[in-house]
């Protein structure tokens, strides 16, 4: 491997670069960093997720007449395409109105961080949803900066109408209204605080649907495992959260990728994810969307897996190759929407 790496010469793998692992996407030791690799009948998960995927280079697929055959297992990984989002995105009806539209509810910021309550709203605004109702002390810069969005300051029971909540960023100890939103029975996203702060028995006994939404050192944190463990086996670690909290988890970064609750189904694997997301806050924008298309009907796996396509998608349109901001991403939301509704 390390003859073929010094000689300089163009590396191209076939099927998978040797040394990682085609199941997982682990890289248990040294293995060949390929400029391209040609793969056959059907993606394997270590050209998909990190860290293997970057050692694969630039990925072709080739057919090799296993059609047939390949429809006769479930596969354990899926990426959404284009014209599978598409499908999910939630068009409002010649009949909708606001309410029928979904009302998303947002609990989230704090004296020292009122800007994870302004992203997330931002998020959330760009999601679907027919309104966005903020709960909290950062009531006035979200206000300032989002005069559609009807705030208060309350228990969240007393809000009014909400069809999910967002709960978690920048949420400090409050840990008074996210117990609120916990015990509603809507479906619920709980991001960043909200994942230190949750009583997790509290989150297994939900019958609404849960999406957690951690990244690596939340994951880790609530696995009672290093972050780098996370990070070396994403699908390991989001298979099992998801079964030891009974919740739907996205799990952020590098490759995000959405395991189901108790088991169901494929785990997702986000294909549009950039490097220019890895910004303070980017995060929070995505816990608003996510929770937006919940509050629109998605299911828990569609929302989490639409949310991540679209932010990835925005996070793209709005850097293009140049440094951005979380509010550049979020701004950049509609782009992504319009260019997959296209
Ligand atoms: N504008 C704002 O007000 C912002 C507020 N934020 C809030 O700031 C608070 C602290 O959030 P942090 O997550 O930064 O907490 P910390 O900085 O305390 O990080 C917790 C642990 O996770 C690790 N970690 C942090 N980000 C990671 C990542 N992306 N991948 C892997 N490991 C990571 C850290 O090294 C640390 O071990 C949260 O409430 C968060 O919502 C952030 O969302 C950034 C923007
Ligand atoms: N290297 C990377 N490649 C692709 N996406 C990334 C990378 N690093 C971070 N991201 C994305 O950026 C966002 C960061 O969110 P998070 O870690 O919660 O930060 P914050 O709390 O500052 O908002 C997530 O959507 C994550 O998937």
């Amino acid at each position: 491997m390390r003859a073929a790496e010094d000689s300089g010469a163009l590396i191209v793998s076939v099927d998978l670069p040797s040394g990682v692992d085609a199941d997982t996407g682990q890289v248990p030791g040294d293995a060949v960093r390929a400029d391209a690799t040609v793969t056959f009948g059907t993606y394997k998960p270590g050209l998909l997720v990190d860290p293997a995927r970057e050692y694969a280079g630039a990925v072709r697929l080739v057919d090799i007449g296993l059609g047939g055959e390949l429809g006769a297992y479930e596969p354990e990984l899926e990426a959404l395409q284009y014209a599978d989002v598409q499908r999910l995105l939630p068009v409002p009806g010649a009949e909708s109105d606001k309410y029928r539209r979904g009302v998303v509810g947002v609990v989230a910021g704090s004296a020292r961080y009122p800007g994870a309550a302004v992203l997330c709203v931002a998020g959330a605004l760009r999601g679907g949803a027919g309104a966005v109702r903020y709960v909290g002390p950062a009531a006035d810069a979200v206000i300032a900066r989002f005069p559609e969005a009807l705030v208060s300051d309350g228990p969240p029971a007393k809000a009014g109408r909400v069809q999910a909540w967002v709960a978690g960023p920048g949420l400090g100890d409050d840990a008074g209204r996210l117990r609120d939103v916990v015990d509603a029975d809507v479906p619920v996203l709980i991001d960043a605080d909200g994942l230190r702060l949750v009583d997790r028995d509290a989150v297994r006994a939900r019958t609404a649907p849960t999406l957690l939404t951690p990244h690596a050192g939340e994951a880790a944190a609530l696995l009672g495992v290093s972050r780098g463990e996370v990070e070396a086996g994403r699908l390991d670690a989001v298979r099992e959260l998801a079964a030891r909290y009974g919740a739907t988890v996205l799990l952020k970064g590098s490759t995000t990728v959405v395991a189901e609750a108790r088991g169901g189904g494929a785990v997702r694997v986000n294909p549009t994810g950039t490097s220019w997301l890895a910004t303070a806050g980017s995060g929070d924008v995505l816990s608003g969307l996510a929770g937006s298309l919940l509050a629109a009907g998605l299911g828990a796996r569609d929302a989490g897996a639409v949310g991540a396509f679209l932010h990835g998608l925005a996070g793209r349109l709005a850097a293009e190759g140049a440094p951005v901001g979380a509010q550049d991403v979020a701004d950049a939301v509609p782009l992504a929407w319009r260019d997959v509704g296209a």
